[in-house]
């Protein structure tokens, strides 16, 4: 069994608005295992972002107040100093953002940016950081580690700038590294290059992964477990075998319904209608989501949905799954939930 990296615990992070606090991240709880890949799934608005930052520490601390734990190698994040916390961050904590152009620095060159972070976290002398920095470009497929050390970041294409902003995350071996949203801006084929490589660096480290993305179809390949998120709660967790072969919220049903493929091409895909509540008008206790599927009974809901365990490490939320079916088009049992409550 491999060792826990990180391990949170009732994680419920919430935003001023005014003079209220609305959480975003609703007492989340799971682990991550050195040389796992463990993918937070779902839609815009869902908190996974949220929840990322709040792992990393990176939430402006006037607007933002994070409760519950978050344990890293017998410290509790959450209670970490900034300063304590900067030594963590980048070296043992590393993150790859979705968009490269806006989290590289576009005045300094890649080798530079790379060298920040060895910087800071290490003792190298000034060619030591150098040879370690090509090193690490050539490490994450950087065809001419010598030139792209010498340049900019709008001088690369988009695969090339994830890639270097990988090499960044990976600079100090960090135990854990966040991708959130990490092929999100680039084309299919690449997407997969990146994910292979992460998958190849990982081989190499045993890092954790947590990996962030709205498209089910991208873990299907790299992830270990899910966690399936829906309006700041999980709502479905397990197996990436568990989920795919038997996943029964509504939520995640939807989730994997919405993934095109050979078979869905001949009949329509169901694809669950809405959006997600937004914090400050979400029902803080019904199941969230019954307003996205009014054809299911009232009474096929819980008061207070809990997470129950229906196969050894797969829960879901909420016992609306027992009842749950795709609704046909034009089904005349669609009523307003609204209405009869
Ligand atoms: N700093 C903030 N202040 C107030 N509300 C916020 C803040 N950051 C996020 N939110 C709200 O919290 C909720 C979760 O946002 P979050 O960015 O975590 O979602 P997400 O699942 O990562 O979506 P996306 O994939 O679009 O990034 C949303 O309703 C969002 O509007």
């Amino acid at each position: 069994m491999n060792k826990a990296i990180l391990e949170i615990e009732n994680l419920t992070t919430s935003f001023r608005i005014g003079s209220t606090y609305h959480a975003a991240v609703d007492d989340v709880s799971f682990t991550v295992n050195e040389n796992e890949i463990v993918a937070v799934v779902g839609e815009s608005g869902c908190g996974k972002s949220a929840l990322a930052l709040s792992i990393m520490q990176l939430h402006n601390k006037q607007r933002t107040k994070s409760e519950g734990t978050i344990h890293y190698n017998g410290q509790n994040l959450l209670k970490l100093n900034e300063t304590q916390m900067n030594k963590v961050r980048g070296k043992e904590l590393g993150m790859i953002f979705q968009e490269p152009l806006t989290a590289l620095n576009p005045l300094m060159t890649i080798g530079k940016q790379i060298e920040e972070n060895l910087d800071y976290h290490t003792k190298l002398s000034k060619d030591e950081k150098k040879k370690r920095t090509i090193e690490l470009l050539t490490q994450v497929g950087i065809p001419y580690p010598e030139r792209t050390y010498k340049q900019f970041p709008h001088e690369l294409s988009g695969g090339m700038r994830q890639r270097a902003m990988i090499s960044i995350a990976i600079a100090c071996n960090p135990a854990l590294v966040i991708a959130d949203e990490p092929t999100t801006a680039l084309d299919v084929t690449i997407q997969a290059q990146i994910l292979d490589l992460l998958k190849d660096i990982q081989s190499r480290t045993r890092m954790g992964i947590i990996l962030i993305t709205h498209d089910l179809s991208v873990v299907a390949e790299v992830a270990d477990r899910i966690v399936v998120m829906y309006a700041g709660q999980v709502v479905e967790t397990g197996s990436v075998k568990e989920i795919f072969n038997n996943p029964l919220h509504p939520y995640t049903r939807s989730l994997l319904n919405s993934i095109p493929s050979a078979s869905h091409e001949k009949n329509r895909l169901h694809v669950i209608e809405g959006i997600v509540p937004s914090i400050a008008k979400m029902d803080r206790i019904g199941c969230r989501f019954q307003d996205r599927i009014p054809w299911i009974p009232r009474h096929a809901h819980e008061e207070r949905p809990q997470l129950h365990e229906v196969a050894k490490g797969h829960f879901v939320r909420c016992t609306c799954y027992k009842e749950f079916y795709f609704q046909a088009e034009g089904d005349e049992s669609t009523h307003d939930i609204t209405q009869s409550r």
